[in-house]
């Protein structure tokens, strides 16, 4: 046995004490470190002459030093040793017999006195021979079989002398304390060659991310409704184009609308209008004037005030949900994705959102009819284009966005401000064409517009002017005959009622000659507005002829001559329908009480239903409206025709015909919907059932969301991210199926895997394939644990700039618990759920344990090798061996789907648009 002495950082692993882990004893010869040999002498006649001492001789070498050193014994008391330099050692192996030399060049040779041969009472002395005589060189060699000799020209001669022997001969037991991975000619076992196997794993990575490329390739460029997949087929003859037999014209009848932010700001008082199929209807009035909310209230979106008044869509009050299904709302804002074609935007909305079982054959050409009715059918193949890559012009892209929602078929349409942002040409031409549109398809076009340029004013057939939220004028454009605006009750007379040239003119306001009727109506009613000056005040702040519209409307003899209804009151008795005179009467009654409420209030400088403090010019335009014969004959057509469409007349119903209101109080719930509506169906018609038709799958809006994403990726990748908002917002149902889908499979799981394959081999980690494999999921959790966060904050934070900041503390908390730089086990037991919930020391330790748990460490140290199991690094660093599965993998697991859904969640149930 090979006993050694403990090393310092052994392991002892269960062995004895004193007993070093793994050293053998090794007796082939060659010096390592430290060779011993302890040899009986066998020359016959020392062994004769010494019959009770035998003699001895041990040989050490050293081979750092080169040294050795020979000691002779005679009955186990050392009589001389000798010190020898310049050693060398040799082994050589033979056929039959191996062969150890040590060779010395130098030595030196002392007695110890009064010992054997140095001095002993009835012994030689040779004390004088050894230091003298001995000089060197030595050699100690040994051969199998044939037992070692000692060599030293001297001593052989003495040895020859006296012994009558040539050397002395020795038969030796020696050796070395080693490990056995010192021992020479040990060859260490050569690592299995897994290379092979990592290889095919490498290339099994990229194998998925080919088939995700050809899978995303097919799903892009394949029939997105049919299931008999098919590349997209053009109709058969796309010049003549099918019109929108399903569409059924709608006319939008409105009064008394109030709208009421929480702060309790009244945005919209009283307003009043009407919208024709075949019209193009503008909103116009000054910036904050109430034009947009205005718009939104009719197109029944949600909003945060709440809202009175009544909407009668062909007479009758209509749900939300009625009303979305026989509109389409095109924003402020154009919302397309850059890389696509004009065609395929408008076909992407079309197999979206037309009905599920209409052919695609016929969406397709619901698509080139829709480009023909805006003039885009000849930039079909352009691409929208962005910054940078400018394509299309902005005019057209804001047709392209109409086009979107014409595809569709609606009756009414519904445009914040079209033209914003536009140069005046494109502004014109995009106002043409929905002029064009509603006059040849005979839609109701209803739009915002700030101040627009003559020649667009011109295209307007209904105007609604707005002031402060007050209807300043509600009306024809240019002079019409009333039964015209009366639809479904007949006219007694064919008397004209005035536009708003005329009106301007009636209260002496008339429009200067070569005026843009817009620009003076926006300064007109913006001087009202501004003006607060006393309605009593003898004179307006201005009647400079070179200063256009200020109102001088002041006075009280003017006003007063407003109030008494001349010459309207007589216009008016001829424009109401003659159906009842009563109603006309009462209709006219109720007008004059109204109006001298309103006027009563303004005098009294008080109005407490109007939180916005109305200037007493503009409320004398407002009443100056209300009291003209376009505004009661407004008002009238509007009792009329509700009057006429109600459902106590329709189906015995007994409610208050017409009123868009809940029970109690008439607003409109806080999620647009009204309450105890009729049933529309008959009057919505077919459009409104065509709409109403289960538009595409889920699986369909997938395929083709995923073919548009596609598209979009390989025709500019760097856009993807953002344009994914853009497919949720057209995704609705399935939008957040569509993210975990369709994101994870491009940009959470291809990315680890090219990146996994091609570094794994190239940094040389554990070259084997299940830690190949862990390695790849980790990285591919991790990734998707870490987007599914992110996608939570930006759900839940409306704010970008919030949002980011609390996505980077997430981030630096992640960071900080990583194990990186705060060790788990310094940490006090209570707080260690600190780490446990860090989904980057989740990966970083799994990471790790994957890498280093079946490792194991070799290290030199004092000349011995040691062996280490990399577990013990893993604990010096708080990391735990066993941890792999559970909890590292299955909490990346974890956090993915619980961030997922609550994604889903919140998306779900709290993000509502509201404006
Ligand atoms: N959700 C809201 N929160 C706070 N204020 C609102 C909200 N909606 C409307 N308002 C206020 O009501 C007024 C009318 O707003 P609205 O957007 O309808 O005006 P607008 O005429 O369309 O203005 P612009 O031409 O500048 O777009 C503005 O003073 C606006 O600040």
């Amino acid at each position: 046995a090979c006993v050694g002495f403990p090393l310092p950082g052994a392991i002892h692993d269960g062995l004895e004490d004193g007993k070093v882990a793994n050293m053998t004893c090794y007796k082939g010869g060659e010096t390592v470190f430290n060779n011993h040999q302890m040899c009986d002498i066998t020359n016959r006649k020392i062994l004769d002459m010494l019959p009770d001492r035998p003699p001895q001789v041990t040989f050490s070498c050293d081979n750092a030093s080169s040294t050795c050193s020979f000691q002779f014994w005679t009955a186990q008391q050392e009589s001389f040793y000798c010190g020898l330099d310049s050693c060398t050692s040799e082994s050589k192996p033979g056929y039959d017999a191996n062969s150890t030399i040590y060779a010395c060049d130098k030595i030196k040779c002392k007695c110890i006195p009064g010992r054997f041969l140095c001095g002993e009472d009835g012994s030689v002395d040779i004390s004088d021979f050894l230091v003298e005589e001995i000089r060197g060189p030595a050699k100690f060699s040994c051969k199998t079989g044939q037992g070692c000799r000692f060599e030293e020209p001297a001593m052989n001669s003495l040895i020859n002398d006296i012994f009558g022997d040539a050397y002395i001969t020795l038969n030796c037991e020696g050796g070395e304390c080693l490990h056995y991975s010192q021992v020479p000619g040990y060859h260490p076992p050569a690592k299995p060659d897994n290379t092979k196997w990592v290889a095919l794993s490498s290339a099994g990575a990229g194998l998925i991310v080919v088939l995700t490329v050809a899978v995303l390739w097919y799903v892009g460029h394949t029939h997105p409704t049919s299931p008999n997949a098919g590349p997209i087929a053009l109709p058969s003859d796309p010049r003549h184009p099918p019109s929108h037999p399903e569409h059924v014209p709608a006319t939008v009848h409105f009064s008394s609308l109030s709208y009421t932010l929480p702060n309790g700001l009244e945005v919209l008082k009283d307003v009043r209008g009407v919208a024709r199929p075949g019209n193009l209807t503008a909103i116009m009035g000054a910036s904050g004037s109430g034009k947009s909310s205005l718009l939104d209230i009719l197109a029944h979106r949600s909003k945060i005030g709440s809202v009175n008044g009544s909407i009668l869509i062909n007479g009758r009050p209509v749900t939300s949900s009625q009303v979305r299904r026989v509109s389409g709302y095109v924003d402020q804002e154009d919302t397309l994705m850059e890389t696509l074609t004009v065609y395929e935007t408008v076909l992407y909305s079309a197999l979206l959102r037309l009905p599920r079982d209409m052919s695609e054959d016929e969406k397709i050409a619901r698509v080139y009819g829709t480009l023909e009715e805006l003039g885009i059918r000849g930039i079909m193949d352009r691409r929208i284009g962005g910054s940078g890559k400018r394509s299309i012009s902005g005019g057209e892209k804001r047709r392209v966005s109409i086009a979107c929602e014409l595809v569709t078929s609606p009756s009414i349409l519904f445009l914040d401000e079209p033209t914003s942002g536009l140069d005046s040409y494109n502004a014109q031409s995009v106002i043409e064409s929905l002029s064009n549109l509603a006059r040849t398809y005979n839609r109701t076009v209803i739009l915002t517009i700030h101040q627009p340029r003559s020649g667009i004013v011109a295209l307007f057939d209904e105007l609604i002017v707005l002031a402060k939220g007050r209807c300043v004028w509600s009306g024809p454009m240019k002079s019409i005959t009333a039964p015209q605006l009366i639809d479904g009750v007949d006219g007694d007379a064919e008397s004209e009622v005035k536009g708003v040239g005329g009106w301007l003119e009636s209260i002496g306001k008339g429009c200067p000659v070569g005026f843009n009727m817009a620009d003076y109506l926006i300064d007109l009613t913006a001087n009202a507005a501004n003006d607060f000056d006393d309605l009593d005040s003898p004179s307006g702040p201005s009647s400079n002829a070179t200063r256009l519209p200020s109102s001088n409307f002041s006075s009280a003899d003017e006003e007063q001559a407003l109030l008494s209804g001349s010459p309207d009151d007589t216009e008016l008795q001829t424009r109401i329908p003659s159906s009842s005179s009563s109603r006309r009467m009462s209709i006219s009654s109720t007008i004059k009480r109204k109006t001298s409420q309103l006027v009563d209030a303004v005098r009294n400088g008080r109005d407490a239903a109007d939180s916005r403090e109305l200037p007493q010019k503009l409320a004398g335009l407002v009443i100056a409206y209300e009291n003209s014969s376009t505004g009661r004959h407004l008002q009238a057509e509007f009792e009329a025709v509700r009057s006429a469409n109600s459902p106590a007349l329709a189906s015995g119903d007994s409610t208050t015909p017409g009123e868009v209101s809940a029970p109690s109080n008439g607003t409109i719930s806080g999620n647009g919907e009204r309450v105890g509506m009729v049933e529309m169906r008959d009057v919505i018609g077919e459009s409104g059932i065509l709409r109403g038709r289960r538009s595409a799958s889920w699986a369909t809006q997938f395929r083709i969301l995923s073919g548009r994403a596609f598209k979009n990726l390989y025709r500019d990748p760097a856009l993807l991210t953002a344009h994914y908002l853009g497919s949720i917002g057209l995704a609705r149902e399935c939008r957040v199926l569509f993210i975990v889908l369709f994101d994870i499979l491009p940009l959470r799981l291809v990315p680890p895997l090219l990146f996994g394959g091609i570094v794994y081999g190239l940094v040389g980690l554990v070259a084997t394939v299940p830690a190949f494999w862990k390695f790849m999921l980790t990285l591919v959790l991790f990734n998707l644990a870490t987007a599914s966060v992110i996608l939570l904050l930006s759900i839940a934070f409306e704010s970008t700039s919030l949002a980011s900041l609390v996505g980077t503390l997430v981030m630096l908390f992640n960071l900080l618990f990583t194990g990186l730089l705060i060790n788990r086990e310094t940490v006090t037991p209570a707080l260690q759920w600190l780490h446990t919930i860090s989904f980057f020391h989740a990966a970083f330790e799994a990471l790790a344990v994957n890498e280093l748990r079946y490792l194991q460490l070799k290290e030199i140290r004092y000349g011995v090798e040691l062996d280490v199991p990399a577990a013990t690094i893993l604990s010096i660093f708080g990391l735990r061996a066993q941890s792999f599965w559970w909890p590292n993998i299955s909490l990346l697991g974890i956090f993915f789907v619980t961030f997922m859904v609550a994604s889903f969640l919140m998306l779900h149930f709290f993000v509502k648009e509201k404006r």
